[in-house]
């Protein structure tokens, strides 16, 4: 998959299908719709190009506005690229391309840039300034420019019954197994293994704590869960939690993970690690041996659910 960061920047000489949409979370849905496009390109010999905006427009529009993704941008690729789309493109969001109208944006972009020669597009897609122009606009620029749009019915989204916003809401519950149904992928969360309190390994549980430097990413509720991890090459087993620890007082949200039969150093790498499963909500326990309790007992549950999945 070829990636720019400009659609000014592609310079692809034969036209093109594409689709156009923020695609948070890259779900079934969204796979459904990429596997029409690549079809649909392969079958008329052109490129497919998903067309996807970065920051968020609400991140750039709604100065307050505390949007939550399911992915950042750097997973959105790596998602992407599983699907054997041709070309992704994500272009800047400004507010000076949100003042775009609707014909200025079709030629510059559409035309243009993409060398667009086919849409394939949601039946409620909106775009241009203040999202002025639909599905409709775009078939009558398409007919004065030379392209073919296509219509995805409300039918065929109802029909996979799921939205990145059912999927945001299931995080925020903690309902890690629903969304990764509707995920098609075990929800992730990538970052940096930084320096906690050095208090895990006199509990005998060593834990990683996970530093996101996205502040617009996701967090699923507080709690402790059940985790996978491909580190160096291979898959570790451990559990997570993510919360203010307020047994020993802390009170900044940490995201902190045991892996099981693992001893390394990971200070400063960058791991990527999957959830799996929803075990508990954190507590304030009265004592530090009751925590080492509760922790054995989450080991106890998580080891017996790993060794159910084999
Ligand atoms: C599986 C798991 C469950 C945990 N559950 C709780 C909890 O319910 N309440 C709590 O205060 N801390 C909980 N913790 C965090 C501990 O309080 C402890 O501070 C932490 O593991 C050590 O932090 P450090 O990495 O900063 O040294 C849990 C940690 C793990 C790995
Ligand atoms: N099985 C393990 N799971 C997680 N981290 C481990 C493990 N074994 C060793 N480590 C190392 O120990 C560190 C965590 O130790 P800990 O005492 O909890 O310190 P900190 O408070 O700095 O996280 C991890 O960042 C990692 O480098």
């Amino acid at each position: 998959m070829k990636c720019y960061t400009d659609a000014k920047t592609y310079d692809g000489k034969i036209p093109s299908v594409v689709t156009i949409g923020t695609f948070d979370g890259v779900h079934i849905g969204h796979k459904k719709i990429i596997e029409r496009l690549i079809e649909s390109a392969k079958r008329n010999e052109l490129e497919s190009i998903v067309l996807t905006f970065f920051p968020h427009p609400r991140m750039v529009l709604q100065q307050d506005s505390d949007i939550k993704l399911i992915n950042t941008i750097d997973e959105r690729i790596q998602i992407l690229e599983k699907t054997g789309l041709d070309t992704l493109v994500i272009h800047p969001f400004t507010k000076e391309f949100s003042r775009l109208t609707a014909g200025e944006y079709v030629q510059q972009m559409l035309i243009d840039c993409l060398n667009v020669g086919h849409v394939i597009i949601g039946y409620d897609h909106r775009f241009g300034r203040n999202r002025n122009s639909n599905i409709t606009d775009l078939a009558s620029y398409g007919i004065q420019n030379g392209f073919t749009v296509e219509e995805i019915s409300k039918q065929d989204i109802d029909d996979v019954a799921v939205s990145s916003t059912k999927i945001r809401e299931a995080l925020s519950d903690g309902d890690v197994s629903k969304a990764n149904k509707y995920l098609g992928y075990n929800f992730m969360l990538t970052g940096k293994v930084v320096k906690g309190k050095e208090l895990g390994r006199k509990l005998n549980y060593p834990t990683a704590n996970l530093d996101i430097k996205e502040s617009y990413k996701l967090i699923p509720k507080n709690g402790v869960y059940i985790v996978q991890s491909l580190i160096d090459g291979r898959t570790y087993f451990g559990m997570m939690n993510i919360g203010t620890n307020p047994t020993v007082n802390g009170t900044k949200q940490t995201i902190e993970t045991h892996f099981f039969d693992a001893s390394f150093n990971l200070y400063d790498k960058k791991i990527q690690i999957e959830m799996l499963k929803r075990v508990r909500d954190e507590k304030k326990f009265d004592s530090i041996e009751d925590l080492q309790e509760a922790m054995q007992q989450d080991e106890d549950f998580s080891r017996d659910y790993i060794n159910s999945l084999v």
